[in-house]
């Protein structure tokens, strides 16, 4: 099975173009205002609009409601809702009823007891992703260029499908998906030249890497 990648927080049409040129399954798009890559709605959808059927337009969000969630949804045509905030199984439940749409539940991971937490969404989403925490006092949950220990997924009995995430880039990545075996991968720093600005050349890399895994 080839490895999937997810290119995060995409903001521009040239570097949203970029990843779908060079075949990333996944495009996210993110809706958090503290975040650097935080997009409106107006915004979101004019990118959304670029993105071919056989793109799955991802939509980051932190804890927000449902009336934030039926405006994201409905401007960008969401087809996954990433719930990176401290959503709980029955909110996660309950929005995948409300939309029908694909869920991820990103789970923060520092050591071996955080993987845990992925069983308690079993029956609640359609996939984990598990990301690297980010320090207590950040304003971000994810998105920091922050790597987690990858030997800690080794012989880990997964209970859902999942991703990887945190601090990946084209130079790590292969180390990576040797460790951890991931089925798909997701970056958002690591194909950036500065926070928020992506980079055509860096996105090209990495999925240029990821193909070859
Ligand atoms: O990217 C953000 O700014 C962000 C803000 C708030 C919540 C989540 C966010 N990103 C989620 C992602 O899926 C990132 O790709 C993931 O955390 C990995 O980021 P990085 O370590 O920078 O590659």
């Amino acid at each position: 099975m080839p490895v999937q990648s997810k290119i995060c927080g995409l903001s521009t049409p040239e570097t949203l173009a970029a990843a779908i040129r060079h075949d990333a399954a996944y495009v996210g798009l993110v809706f958090f205002a503290k975040s650097p890559r935080h997009l409106d709605f107006d915004r979101a959808a004019a990118l959304a609009a670029m993105v071919p059927g056989h793109v799955r337009k991802v939509g980051v969000v932190v804890n927000a409601d449902d009336a934030f969630l039926d405006k994201a949804v409905v401007a960008a045509g969401l087809d996954v809702l990433q719930l990176h905030g401290s959503e709980a199984p029955e909110r996660a439940a309950h929005l995948k009823s409300r939309y029908g749409l694909e869920i991820w539940k990103a789970i923060p991971v520092k050591t071996r007891a955080d993987l845990d937490a992925a069983a308690r969404y079993r029956a609640a989403v359609d996939r984990v992703l598990y990301d690297a925490k980010t320090p207590d006092a950040a304003d971000l949950p994810g998105g920091m260029g922050l790597r987690f220990d990858w030997r800690l997924l080794e012989g880990f009995a997964h209970p859902l499908p999942w991703a990887l995430s945190g601090g990946l880039d084209a130079r790590n990545l292969a180390e990576a998906v040797g460790v951890t075996g991931a089925p798909l991968v997701d970056t958002s720093s690591g194909v950036e030249s500065s926070p928020g600005v992506k980079d055509v050349d860096k996105i090209a890399a990495f999925l240029q890497s990821a193909s070859q895994l």
